[in-house]
């Protein structure tokens, strides 16, 4: 059985964070296993308090996966304060895991901070230069690169200042951009986009969490980065596509939209 391992938050309502991951782990075949830095009151609306997790606890969680349970990739989302990115950054260098997908997750898309602002040097200079692949999203980017970023030039300009943060790859995400969806993969050498058309729909909850999980289960399942990202496209195109109406502000993604059950593939449960 391949492994994935997301380290992030969790949110109750379902459609971002570690619930995210975990279901788009299984949706991939993968073995998902979580360690939770902060638990997030959320809902599709809002995120109304956070507890962040204690550190000895969060160690904890690491060490007891990694001694125990071999890991075939690890994800990282939400981490909060510099002490937790300082913390998971000494764990990972101590257990080498061979892929880390790091989503830099800042902001709730409601505008809720789900990363202090001071623990963004902590994230560039202890956990980018671990990971594998770093997925921004345009205003993740914009804070990494300390630049704007107005259209698919400036992408470019972004991902290569990120890279020489000391990512092996960056994959820019496009989705906070007017048009299509198109995401830009930098490796240091070439650069490849990744693209997508844009489905009109406001239940974009968790897309950014699921797609990191999709490369990372693919990375699990042994794919090569490439292939790793243009499934993982795929698959969040779709769960957009088939995105479900569940509460009264952004719904989630479908996990579960290649089931043949009529009425799940339409997100009308
Ligand atoms: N309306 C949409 N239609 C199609 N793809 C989208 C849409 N919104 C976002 N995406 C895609 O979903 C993925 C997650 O991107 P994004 O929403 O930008 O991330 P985040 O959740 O971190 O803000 C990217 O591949 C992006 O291109
Ligand atoms: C616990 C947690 N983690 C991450 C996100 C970001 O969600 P998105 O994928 O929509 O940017 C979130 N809202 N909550």
């Amino acid at each position: 059985m391949r492994t994935a391992l997301t380290i992030a938050g969790s949110d109750s309502g379902g459609g971002a964070g570690i619930q995210a991951d975990l279901k788009t782990f299984s949706a991939h075949h993968v073995f998902g296993m979580s360690v939770i830095t902060a638990i997030t009151a959320q809902n599709t609306v809002e995120v109304r308090s956070v507890q962040n997790i204690d550190l000895t606890i969060i160690r904890d969680q690491i060490a007891a996966v990694f001694e125990d349970i071999e890991v075939h990739a690890v994800k990282i989302g939400m981490l909060s304060t510099p002490e937790i990115v300082e913390t998971v950054a000494l764990n990972l260098e101590r257990y080498q895991p061979s892929h880390i997908v790091l989503d830099p997750v800042m902001i709730s898309k409601g505008g809720h901070h789900l990363l202090e602002e001071n623990a963004v040097q902590k994230l560039i200079s202890d956990l980018i230069p671990l990971a594998t692949i770093i997925t921004p999203n345009i205003p993740e980017a914009e804070v990494l690169a300390s630049m704007e970023i107005h259209n698919e030039e400036d992408m470019y300009e972004a991902s290569k200042i990120i890279h020489n943060k000391g990512a092996s790859s960056v994959l820019l995400k496009g989705g906070h951009l007017e048009g299509d969806a198109n995401d830009l993969y930098f490796d240091g050498k070439d650069f490849s986009w990744f693209k997508g058309k844009r489905i009109p729909t406001k239940n974009v909850h968790g897309t950014g969490c699921t797609l990191s999980s999709a490369i990372a289960a693919n990375l699990a399942n042994e794919q090569n980065v490439i292939d790793a990202i243009a499934n993982a496209k795929e698959y969040i195109t779709n769960a957009i596509k088939f995105s479900l109406n569940i509460g009264h502000g952004h719904g989630p993604a479908n996990h579960f939209y290649n089931l043949t059950s009529t009425e799940h593939a339409k997100g009308s449960l």
